[in-house]
């Protein structure tokens, strides 16, 4: 698991393609607790992204510093489509992340069976669900047990049921194997459903506008009408419906 201090001073894209020139953070300081499932709620195109991928150190064009307490962290990054080879069997997609040999073919085997994908090992991904596609991208996820895992809106574009049944599927996974979780969403139930703690980002440049620990139990996560009741006591609350809602 992993803490992490988050200090961007600066990050601004160029003007693009008749787009202007964007200043996405500055001066913006977030630090998080090892162990936290932290939930970063925010609009389309406010840089949640932009965040996680500078994080990841995908994104090294910005002034400031993430900072690690002990060792880097083994840092694991489901994005928001699946991206799986579709030349790859669904047990080599898994097995990608590992080094290669029966060990880590074994553990990839192990972690399908814990999606509930044991039977698809050796399908390709084309003949998959996105759903079920959605499933080997957290198994790849989790398989190189990350201290730190990022994820992209993990969970987008899927009907309520299915969106339901990751999410209570990612839940067991971070019971099996506890990592500080970082997890993007614009959808305020989900953030409810799953965080520890969440985060509002607004404007811009991106600002904190809410950070509110959520206390909820599991029974509690699972009704749509507690959830909404806590965010609306948050002041986190929606005015319109939200697909894949919990
Ligand atoms: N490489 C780039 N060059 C120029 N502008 C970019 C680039 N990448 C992102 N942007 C712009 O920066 C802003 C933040 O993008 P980002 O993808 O981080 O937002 P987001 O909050 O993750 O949005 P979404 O929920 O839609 O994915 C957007 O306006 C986007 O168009």
């Amino acid at each position: 698991m992993s803490a992490i201090g988050i200090h961007i001073m600066g990050k601004q894209f160029p003007a693009r393609a008749g787009a202007p020139a964007r200043e996405i953070f500055r001066d913006f300081r977030l630090d998080v607790a090892a162990g936290e499932f932290l939930v970063l709620l925010g609009a389309s195109g406010l840089g949640k992204t932009t965040l996680l991928n500078i994080i990841a150190g995908l994104d090294a064009e910005y002034r400031g510093a993430i900072r690690f307490a002990g060792a880097p962290p083994r840092i694991a990054y489901a994005f928001q489509s699946p991206r799986l080879l579709p030349w790859r069997t669904v047990l080599e997609n898994v097995a990608l992340v590992l080094p290669s040999g029966t060990e880590g073919q074994e553990a990839a085997r192990a972690m399908l069976a814990d999606v509930g994908l044991a039977e698809l090992a050796d399908a390709y991904p084309e003949r998959l669900s996105l759903g079920q596609q959605r499933r080997v991208a957290l198994a790849r996820a989790f398989v190189m047990r990350p201290d730190l895992l990022l994820m992209d809106e993990p969970f987008v574009s899927l009907d309520t049921a299915s969106a339901r049944r990751l999410r209570d599927l990612l839940r067991r996974l971070i019971i099996q194997h506890p990592a500080t979780v970082l997890f993007v969403t614009h959808d305020s139930r989900e953030a409810a459903a799953l965080a520890s703690r969440i985060v509002r980002l607004e404007g811009t440049p991106v600002h904190i506008a809410r950070d509110v620990r959520v206390e909820l139990g599991v029974t509690e996560r699972g009704s749509p009408a507690r959830l909404q009741a806590f965010l609306s006591d948050a002041g986190l609350a929606e005015p319109e419906a939200l697909s894949g809602g919990a």
